[in-house]
């Protein structure tokens, strides 16, 4: 016979209040939270209420926190709207019961901003205290005060009380394990942690505790920059200066206040921990909220308060919970705007600032879809390109300290070729010979030498497919190499092909390519080494697999300058000596040798591509080529 029955689960209370004491909340301090929050609400109730003409408004709103060692007793007092009997059975007697929601229904109140509404805080009472007496006087005209005793067993006492005032005083008798809450010093240290900018008074000892006003909650018109700087320095000692902030305001579609800032980081931003405090209806929750914050924006500090963070989830459930990713996009989107705002109205501000904030920008733009579309005209380059006063090529660059900051699409606007190609360097010293080649045929190149940078370039390149970026030293291009015809001696080779065959020759490694380039410009190098993009590309992944630092690849090219003196001297050097193979070389042309081979390391050393068991040679070499050259002159 099939069993078919409907009914309603029980719940046996013995069973389940130790449970409630004990494990509904893991931290026992919570406590003072939880009752403080009690009083918190109680008294804006009352205030509602008096408002609204159903009973007397409170001469000054306090919280008073008293110990009583004698008796370890710690009691919280208020003189918020109290309770009846009647009210004490139905929230206090009966768990998970809030009288939240019912209030407002009768205050009509769309958004509360009261702190508790599951009826369960009060409970953690007696995870501290062995015995908890609740001794209230409800603001109702002509209520009776009244006594609730428990010791933590399901049964309670109700009685009278004589206490006159309205308000609800809330006595735990601490356990002996617990008696580290009678020490005004730990009371003090959770207020100000837990209640410090709740909005009203706590005293304890005569002595007012908490900073109550978070500026988060004020309009941004009240606020200065001191009220802004003021907030940072107090909830981070010690860490100098903000660099700039941002207030977070609003109420559609979810509740969120809060300010945060981008701090001054010297050295390594700490992108794992976070360090952005979560507050609740001004109640301080927890100091590290990584998972709703996206992962770029942990090195931001600040506050963030919003009832509308599920706060009954675990970690984990939070960082897929739709509402709070939402709630993630919305900080980073207004983030974007306040940089943009920056950008636009104080240029000069936010290149100065640039250096600090660029790792927030740039791995948040390569993490993010959203934001990558909502910063990408406000990323800057540091340029080459020296702006000339009154110049319309100015456009876009501005300076700041040694260095001129340049957007993207301001370079674009300058280039004047039809080949769209975008000029960079990596490394300012070991790429200089290079750089100089092209900036002195007024090429401008973009200094992406950051670490950030070795990322941030594929992604630059793969989000701007129709530009071509080239590092400054993979390739030529006609702008720098001059392709004039050679005529060819009476052998019928040209001096390129008799340059190319005497250093190859000295070299005598078939991984080096040897190009001979006429290149323009008086201050173009006797030699470099280029490294073609793709080459170097495996070089830096073999490198990274490798976890050591990338060295110059075995197989590269030198390009050896005709144009240069040098050259031209070794050409000349060698022009009346027939080298045979197998037969030793005359004194020139060993000479010429020497001296082929030095050019190829001078250009090794520029690029840091010389090692140090190779750098005494060179050395040795350099003063006995300097001392034969010497000879013809002495
Ligand atoms: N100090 C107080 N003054 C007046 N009423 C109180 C006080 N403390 C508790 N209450 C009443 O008891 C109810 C239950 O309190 P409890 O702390 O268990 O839950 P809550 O504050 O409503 O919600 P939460 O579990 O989210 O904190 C409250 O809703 C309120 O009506």
């Amino acid at each position: 016979m099939p069993v078919k029955e409907e009914g309603t689960i029980l719940i046996h209370t013995e069973n389940i209040f130790p449970i409630i004491k004990k494990a509904v909340y893991s931290d026992h301090e919570i406590f003072i939270r939880e009752l403080i929050s009690n009083s918190v609400d109680a008294i804006k109730k009352r205030k509602m209420a008096a408002f609204a003409g159903d009973c007397v408004a409170a001469d000054d709103e306090k919280i008073k926190i008293s110990i009583d060692r004698e008796h370890k007793t710690l009691t919280i007092s208020d003189n918020g709207i109290g309770m009846t009997s009647d009210e004490i059975k139905k929230y206090i007697n009966q768990v998970a019961f809030s009288s939240a929601e019912e209030f407002l229904e009768k205050y009509k109140q769309p958004d509360d901003g009261f702190i508790g509404h599951f009826g369960l805080g009060f409970y953690s009472s007696f995870m501290v205290a062995e015995e908890v007496e609740i001794i209230t006087k409800s603001a109702k005209n002509d209520s009776q005060a009244i006594q609730w005793k428990c010791n933590g067993s399901p049964q309670y006492t109700l009685d009278e009380s004589d206490k006159e005032e309205i308000g609800t005083d809330i006595i735990l008798h601490l356990m002996e394990e617990e008696i580290e809450y009678i020490e005004p010093s730990r009371i003090k240290t959770l207020i100000k942690k837990y209640c410090d900018f709740m909005p009203i008074e706590i005293s304890l000892e005569e002595e007012v505790i908490n900073k109550m006003n978070p500026p988060w909650r004020e309009s941004k018109q009240n606020l200065k920059d001191e009220d802004y700087i003021e907030l940072y320095k107090y909830l981070y000692p010690f860490q100098g200066d903000p660099l700039l902030w941002v207030h977070l305001n609003t109420d559609y579609p979810y509740n969120l206040q809060g300010i945060l800032y981008f701090p001054k980081i010297s050295g390594r931003a700490d992108w794992e921990s976070g360090e952005i405090k979560l507050f609740c209806n001004q109640v301080f929750v927890s100091d590290s909220i990584k998972e709703i914050v996206p992962r770029y924006l942990l090195p931001l500090r600040g506050v963030i308060d919003s009832p509308d963070i599920p706060l009954n989830v675990s970690r984990s459930a939070l960082q897929s919970d739709r509402r709070v990713k939402s709630i993630g996009n919305f900080i980073a989107k207004k983030l974007a705007d306040k940089l943009k705002t920056l950008k636009k109205d104080e240029t000069q501000f936010y290149a100065d600032i640039w250096d600090s904030i660029a790792p927030f920008i740039k791995i948040g733009a390569m993490e993010d879809e959203k934001f990558a579309e909502q910063v990408k005209d406000i990323i800057l380059y540091s340029t080459t390109k020296v702006p000339v006063e009154d110049n319309e090529e100015n456009n876009g660059l501005v300076k700041s300290g040694s260095k001129t900051f340049t957007t993207l699409e301001g370079y674009k606007n300058r280039l004047t070729d039809e080949n769209k190609k975008i000029l960079y360097s990596t490394d300012e010293v070991s790429q200089s010979t290079a750089l100089n080649m092209w900036t002195s045929q007024g090429k401008e190149v973009l200094k992406l030498d950051t670490v950030i940078d070795t990322q941030f370039i594929p992604w630059l390149e793969e989000k701007n497919k129709e530009i071509n970026f080239v590092r400054v030293d993979s390739e030529l291009d006609e702008s720098i190499k001059d392709d004039s015809p050679e005529i060819a001696d009476k052998d019928g080779n040209t001096k390129s092909e008799t340059l190319k065959k005497i250093i190859s020759s000295a070299l005598n490694n078939e991984k080096v390519t040897v190009q001979i380039q006429n290149l323009k410009g008086d201050n173009s190098p006797p030699s470099l080494i280029l490294l073609p993009e793709q080459m170097r590309r495996i070089n830096d992944i073999t490198a990274l697999m490798e976890q050591k630092l990338p060295g110059l690849p075995e197989y590269h090219n030198l390009i050896v300058n005709s144009n240069h003196p040098l050259i031209q001297g070794l050409l000349k050097l060698n022009s009346n000596q027939i080298v045979i193979e197998g037969s030793s070389k005359s004194e020139e042309g060993q000479l010429a040798s020497d001296i082929a081979i030095h050019v190829y390391e001078m250009a090794k050393l520029s690029i840091g591509g010389l090692e140090n068991k190779d750098i005494a040679a060179f050395q040795n070499r350099n003063a006995e080529l300097l001392g034969k050259l010497m000879k013809n002159f002495v």
